[in-house]
């Protein structure tokens, strides 16, 4: 083990992360290892979590904001599942206070906790001073779950394998969300069961379908990405949760140009012509009685950057390197 060298017990590093939507999310069946197979284009939002990482004795978490009473703080925390893999990796003996305030729904289909795994990485790795290159980041963060490397990316990123497996997409233009979000969630591994029985094995990946997209991405064009909203986890969601063809139904009729579960839900986003026009939906929803809270958001956004560096009372700014 090498001892880490000793930081001020005063200093703290702010990382930011961002939440994601699956623009399409396409699945093959089951494989022997438990998981599927993904063809997916991922897009980050504007939801952050944002983690603070201080020096500490022992590895602890803290958590504030969006539903922080329904997250663990015990060692099932991602974010200090992401400090310990970092620490053995690198073989440093440190530990730390992670605060994570979040603002991505929990349990929503939309990746908080894997974002503020992908925050802690980012942020012990500037705590400790362990310098690693973003790649090998990534790499750790595929060891942590499927959607963990994503948010150190952010930006639109074509994802396969688990869905860990990352190439970036072009996209041009911005692309306003409303989403509904639901107080209860789902549980991925109970989604991706009940798909198992939905499809008896008779399914295909069909990457290809998606290229209707990704040509809407690189012309920034929302009503023909709009159109090409996918996910073939929605039935598995809806069956889970019937109600969330309400929100579905009502986004539709306010005008969305698209509307899906997010990833393996139960969050509904819906894809509106504007900053406006995404208020908008949002206020209907919010009016029809059918989310527990509303929230609008905008993608592409980066992925999970250091927003500032704290020695003693001074900040000393970002030390963004992540683009
Ligand atoms: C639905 C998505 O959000 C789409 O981006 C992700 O596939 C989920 O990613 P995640 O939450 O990071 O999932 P993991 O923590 O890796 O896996 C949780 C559980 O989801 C199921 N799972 C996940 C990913 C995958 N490609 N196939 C699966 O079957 C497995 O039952 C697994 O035990
Ligand atoms: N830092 C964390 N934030 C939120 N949940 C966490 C965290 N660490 C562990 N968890 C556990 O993980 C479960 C799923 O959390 P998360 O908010 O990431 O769901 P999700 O957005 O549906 O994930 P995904 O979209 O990646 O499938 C929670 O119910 C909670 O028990």
């Amino acid at each position: 083990m090498i001892p880490a060298s000793p930081p001020r017990a005063d200093r703290e590093v702010r990382v930011r992360a961002p939440g994601k939507v699956n623009l399409s999310l396409r699945v093959g069946a089951r494989e022997s290892d438990g998981f599927h197979p993904l063809a997916t284009v991922f897009q980050a939002v504007s939801l952050f979590e944002e983690v603070v990482a201080r020096p500490s004795n022992d590895l602890r978490v803290t958590v504030s904001g969006q539903h922080a009473d329904r997250v663990p703080t015990d060692m099932t925390n991602l974010a200090l599942l992401a400090a310990q893999l970092l620490a053995a990796h690198t073989g440093i003996e440190a530990g730390v206070h992670l605060h994570l305030h979040k603002a991505v729904p929990v349990a929503g289909g939309m990746a908080g906790g894997s974002a503020d795994a992908a925050a802690a990485l980012v942020a012990c790795d500037a705590l400790w001073g362990t310098g690693l290159p973003r790649e090998e980041l990534v790499e750790l963060a595929a060891q942590l779950g499927s959607d963990v490397p994503f948010p150190l990316i952010g930006h639109t990123a074509i994802g396969t394998g688990r869905g860990h497996l990352l190439a970036p997409a072009m996209s041009r233009g911005e692309y306003h969300w409303a989403f509904a979000v639901r107080e209860q969630g789902l549980s991925t591994a109970r989604v991706f069961g009940v798909f198992d029985e939905l499809i008896a094995g008779a399914t295909g990946l069909e990457p290809e379908a998606d290229r209707a997209l990704m040509q809407a991405l690189r012309a920034g064009d929302p009503h023909a990405l709009g159109r090409a909203l996918h996910n073939d986890l929605q039935h598995a969601a809806l069956e889970l949760a019937p109600s969330l063809a309400e929100p579905l139904a009502v986004a539709q009729d306010a005008g969305a140009l698209g509307v899906l579960v997010s990833g393996s839900g139960p969050t509904v986003a819906a894809l509106a012509r504007s900053r406006q026009h995404a208020l908008v939906i949002a206020a209907a929803m919010t009016a029809a009685g059918v989310a527990d809270e509303v929230m609008t958001a905008v993608g592409p956004v980066p992925g999970a950057r250091v927003i500032q560096t704290t020695r003693g009372s001074a900040a000393v700014g970002g030390t963004d390197d992540s683009d």
